[in-house]
């Protein structure tokens, strides 16, 4: 689909969730392309890391066993680095964050996943997402989560000889489909905020459905002929 110039200048913070290989990375490029040609300013971004501090981090979380509060504390000791150093001031500066995976992540797979207390990753998203700026705020959160929702033993296929599977990539489907309902869970209470795509689709049939959802918002437009 084609898209060009949207009026919308205030800041945009964009998530992409789901499980490994559902597709995510696969349409960020894309999409701060789109946006772009729209006009906007981009920065595109991930979790684990970010920042400098939040990429050593990510090298420990990857690689490096640990107990489940251990990798809890240190998700959102990066995810604050980051929310301080790079969402916050893009954001006040009206442009558009596209983030590889944001605390939905954290619930999905440190919560439905790993079994670790939800209640507690609940205090831990309010401290390390509030109190960012010199004014007091609500809690960050994302304006829109781009979930790729798709079966776990698809995105496995997906996967297979695609590439070296890190910590959390080796564990096995039945895992995948608890991190897959921890995200459904997440979605279930923040419906406004989610948009479900069915990334069992098409590679092309995935982008129509994400590009149609940022302009029902009216953060793209259809360009001129493109179909709505
Ligand atoms: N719609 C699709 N249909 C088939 N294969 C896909 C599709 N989207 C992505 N892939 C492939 O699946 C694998 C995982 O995609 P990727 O975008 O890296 O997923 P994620 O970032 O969610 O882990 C890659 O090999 C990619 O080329
Ligand atoms: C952000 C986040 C990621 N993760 C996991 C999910 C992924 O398996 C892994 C790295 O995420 P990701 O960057 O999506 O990996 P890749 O680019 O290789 O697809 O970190 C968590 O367990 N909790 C979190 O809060």
């Amino acid at each position: 689909m084609a898209l060009e110039q949207a009026p919308a200048e205030r800041g945009l913070f964009i998530t992409f969730e789901g499980i490994d290989g559902a597709g995510k990375s696969s349409h960020i490029d894309g999409l701060a392309h789109a946006l772009r040609a729209a006009g906007r300013t981009v920065v595109v971004t991930r979790e684990p890391g970010g920042t400098p501090l939040a990429e050593k981090l990510r090298t420990l979380l990857l690689h490096d066993a640990m107990d489940p509060l251990t990798e809890a504390l240190l998700i959102f000791a990066g995810r604050r680095d980051h929310l301080r150093c790079v969402i916050e001031p893009a954001l006040a500066r009206g442009e558009v964050v596209l983030c590889d995976r944001f605390t939905d992540a954290t619930f999905a797979y440190q919560g439905a996943g790993r079994g670790f207390d939800t209640v507690a990753l609940l205090d831990l998203e309010r401290m390390a997402q509030t109190g960012l700026g010199p004014q007091p705020s609500p809690m960050r959160n994302p304006d829109l989560t781009l979930w790729f929702d798709l079966p776990p033993a698809v995105a496995a296929q997906r996967l297979a000889g695609a590439r070296v599977p890190d910590r959390f990539e080796a564990q096995p489907v039945a895992f995948f489909a608890r991190v897959a309902q921890g995200y459904a869970d997440r979605a279930a209470v923040a419906p406004q905020r989610f948009a479900r795509l069915d990334a069992a689709q098409p590679r092309e049939a995935v982008w129509a459905q994400l590009a149609d959802v940022l302009v029902q918002r009216g953060w793209l437009v259809p360009a001129a002929g493109a179909p709505a």
